[in-house]
């Protein structure tokens, strides 16, 4: 295609809405299908989901609740060093098993005596297991009852149907990540002394020559894993390759967070599945393929997302909206009406913005424009319930392409869909309830 100054535009930005799985021969039920993954060549989870480095998703009790699940958080840069580095050592001070934040209590004692030990750990309910399994649900009679019952379901049935594995290190601690500026050398070596596991590079456009080589010496200051980012395209990927071949791990896609401006303030973007494919392409062309694990970041709705970044080559997804609305994440519960809401900005918003340079005298202020919007996301309760729904909706999509895991899953396919077919796809013609 000619653009009107004379030079070609042969690129093409496909998006989650522009293709589908398309079904292949599966010799596995959906149920069987393997989540296990990694975020960064050397962090391995169970299930392929990390929360996004903000200041309305993450801070230890999301980090700390995903990584019991499975999944894993990245503690956000929104706050002096001492305090983020406060925050990886909480995680990495709680104890790891799913049970602690609802306890595991078997018949049968007397009744008086299970309330007592709810009370004495302030926790709402309990699971009730017998010998062959889950009985039922103790539930004290509190305000917060049906908030403590659903999370008790939720966990049955999450640690049931997806048996996952905790997060953990080499001495059973929970496994964490923390975001860090590649200029801040000084809160890399903080985190990285208080026991965080991975650092994750937090900068909108790390294909910038400064940016760049910070990272290089970053990397060789550090000695855990450090995933770069975020880019979209091939070149960003190979030219932070080519100054910095320690990363060991990239966080893929510019502007297409649910909160995300910077594809309308400054016209630049590369959806999260184009970005995705790009750093497949980069890797393929170093022979790497498969040796660095992508983290497809922004803009995932659902499982379904979840999926076709997968397909495109990611190891594992990173969710902002997915998990800003839970119970763990920071912020209050907002009632509007008769609906409840929780907090949600982008590290780029006025807010957001106003906050880091407030807090973080080391941070320095690269450009004034706002690249993010600040708004509410209706609260969706504890978040073991969206765990379950993304990891039981990518297993049957997975099911679908015919994938048993998440490596098999890359040679699944992806095709273009139509503005038609996209219409005729989701549900249509219906009064929806
Ligand atoms: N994923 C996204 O699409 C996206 C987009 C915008 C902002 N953000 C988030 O917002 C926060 C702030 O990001 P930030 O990068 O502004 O942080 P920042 O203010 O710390 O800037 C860091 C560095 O990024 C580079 N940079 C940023 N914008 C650039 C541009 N337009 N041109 C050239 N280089 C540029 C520069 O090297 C700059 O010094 C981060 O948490 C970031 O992840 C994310």
């Amino acid at each position: 295609m000619a653009g009107n100054s004379g030079h070609t535009i042969d690129t093409l930005l496909l998006t989650f809405d522009d293709v589908a799985i398309l079904p292949g021969l599966s010799t596995v039920e959906p149920h069987d299908v393997e989540l296990s993954s990694r975020v960064s060549r050397s962090i391995f989870v169970s299930t392929p989901l990390v929360s996004s480095p903000m200041d309305t998703v993450t801070e230890w009790r999301m980090a700390a609740a995903l990584a019991r699940l499975g999944a894993v958080g990245v503690i956000h840069r929104n706050m002096p060093r001492e305090e983020q580095a406060r925050h990886v050592s909480m995680v990495k001070s709680v104890s790891p098993s799913p049970w602690s934040e609802v306890p595991r209590i078997r018949l049968p004692d007397g009744l008086e005596n299970y309330s007592l030990i709810l009370e004495e750990l302030d926790a709402g309910a309990a699971v009730v297991f017998g010998d062959d399994g889950i009985k039922g649900y103790l539930v004290l009679e509190r305000p917060d009852a049906q908030l403590w019952l659903e999370k008790a379901r939720y966990l049955s049935l999450y640690l049931t149907r997806i048996r996952p594995f905790p997060t953990i290190d080499g001495e059973g601690r929970l496994v964490v990540g923390a975001a860090v500026s590649p200029f801040d050398l000084d809160r890399a070596r903080l985190l990285e002394k208080s026991g965080a596991d991975f650092l994750v590079i937090d900068v909108a456009h790390l294909h910038n020559r400064n940016a760049l080589s910070s990272l290089s010496r970053l990397v060789k200051e550090v000695s855990i894993d450090v995933v770069a980012g975020n880019l979209g395209t091939r070149e960003g990927v190979l030219d932070t390759l080519a100054r910095a071949e320690e990363v060991a791990g990239l966080r893929m896609g510019i502007s297409s967070g649910s909160i995300c401006s910077t594809g309308e303030v400054a016209g630049a973007a590369v959806p999260t599945l184009t970005a995705v494919m790009n750093a497949v392409l980069a890797l393929e062309e170093l022979g790497l393929a498969g040796r660095i694990p992508i983290i497809a970041d922004g803009g995932v709705r659902n499982a379904g997302d979840a999926a076709k970044a997968i397909i495109a080559g990611a190891s594992a997804v990173m969710g902002g909206r997915l998990f800003a609305g839970a119970d763990e994440s920071p912020g209050p519960r907002i009632r509007v009406g008769d609906k409840l809401y929780k907090p949600y900005r982008g590290m780029a918003s006025r807010g957001a913005m106003e906050r880091r340079f407030a807090v973080d005298r080391y941070s320095r202020q690269a450009k004034a424009v706002e690249e993010g919007v600040e708004g509410l996301v209706p609260y969706t309760g504890p978040v073991v319930k969206t765990l379950y729904e993304l990891a039981e909706g990518l297993k049957a999509a997975l099911g679908y392409a015919g994938a048993q895991d998440v490596t098999s899953a890359w040679k699944a396919k992806l095709a273009r869909v139509t503005p038609t077919g996209s219409r005729e796809i989701r549900p249509h013609d219906i009064l929806l309830g």
